[in-house]
């Protein structure tokens, strides 16, 4: 499970919950403007945008899952299994494979306009990475500062959803979790109203009660709702260390914890929690067992090499001892 967010304050915010039962070894990794991008069937872009964002880099290409470019523009890949359906090629398309999708949007384009622009012609290649890295069936949330879309390649085509929510989960497809959210409408932040029976009235015994409903479970489709709710209520102050706190605490909502969503392999948990400050171009994390936020600035690299600069993550406890 994975759930990825916008938020807004003064600065504009975009990151993700990276859910699952294994680490590929990912590391954050900024792709300056002058790393060419090869393209399987679209040639080679020379000079781009700059990304950061979190990859796994094979071959000397970085496998982004999340990444936000230097103008700000943002993209986050998320499991859609059973759902995603990718095609053959078409003569009349752009025809990007999924794992070049973040590189090809995150490279070109400034907004979320100009990425619709782009979806426009774009098919989404069924070819694979290597034999040995097939493809992830995923879905992908693209956000601006002003809007977030959703990009779902299934059987009947590209669907491009607006995503006034600025959040995002895994199956179904998106349209399921706007209209599952009319089902959670009479949750509310405030104290409830009694209208059970204009018979009886009710007093509230204990604050959070006009949220009594919202649901706690760890499926895709209750994680939507519980994040939505967070987000949509949240309060902060302007400054980057109130910004960051509240959005680390919207994804804190909807984490995932050891040993309580079994798989085959062991169980499903939060790898890292990201939080980019698009505006800036700083690229926040935390890791399961490293609950300090570490950051990564774009712009203290040379944006205008030719070559990956990766940083491994830092995974255990910064513990800070006060005495
Ligand atoms: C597993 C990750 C998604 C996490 C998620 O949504 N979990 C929910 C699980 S569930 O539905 O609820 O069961 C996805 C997000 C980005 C994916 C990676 C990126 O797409 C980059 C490459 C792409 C290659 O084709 C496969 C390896 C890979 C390195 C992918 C592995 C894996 O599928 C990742 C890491």
């Amino acid at each position: 499970m994975c759930t990825a967010a916008t938020y807004k304050t003064k600065n504009h915010y975009f990151g993700r919950n990276l859910d699952y039962d294994f680490s590929y070894g990912e590391t954050v990794t900024i792709t300056p403007r002058n790393y060419p991008f090869r393209f399987r069937r679209m040639g080679e872009i020379p000079v781009h945008y700059a990304l950061i964002g979190m990859a796994f880099i094979q071959q000397d290409y970085p496998l982004y899952y999340d990444a936000t470019n230097e103008m700000g523009l943002s993209m986050a890949g998320l499991n859609f299994p059973g759902n995603a359906d990718y095609k053959p090629e078409d003569p009349e398309k752009d025809n990007i494979t999924p794992f070049e999708f973040i590189p090809w949007i995150l490279g070109q384009c400034a907004t979320v306009d100009e990425a619709r622009e782009k979806l426009a012609r774009l098919s989404l290649l069924n070819e694979n990475f290597t034999p040995q890295l097939p493809l992830s069936p995923l879905h992908w949330m693209i956000s601006d500062r002003n809007e977030s879309i959703v990009v779902e390649s299934v059987k009947d085509g590209l669907k491009i959803y607006d995503n006034p929510v600025g959040i995002m989960t895994n199956n179904p497809t998106f349209d399921f979790h706007l209209t599952n959210l009319v089902n959670y409408m009479g949750i509310s932040r405030e104290d409830p109203k009694s209208r059970f029976s204009d018979q009886i009235q009710f007093v509230p015994y204990g604050r959070g009660m006009g949220s009594i409903g919202l649901p706690g479970d760890l499926s895709s489709a209750s994680r939507f709702v519980k994040a939505a709710f967070t987000r949509l209520n949240s309060f902060s102050g302007e400054s980057e260390s109130e910004s960051i706190s509240q959005f680390f605490h919207i994804l804190a909502s909807v984490a995932q914890q050891k040993g309580c969503c079994q798989t085959a392999q062991g169980f499903e948990y939060t790898i890292y929690s990201s939080c980019c400050n698009t505006d800036k171009g700083i690229y926040y994390y935390t890791t399961y067992e490293n609950s300090q936020i570490t950051g990564v600035d774009m712009h203290r690299e040379d944006l205008d090499g030719r070559n990956l600069v990766s940083y491994p993550l830092i995974e255990g406890q910064q513990i800070l001892m006060q005495n």
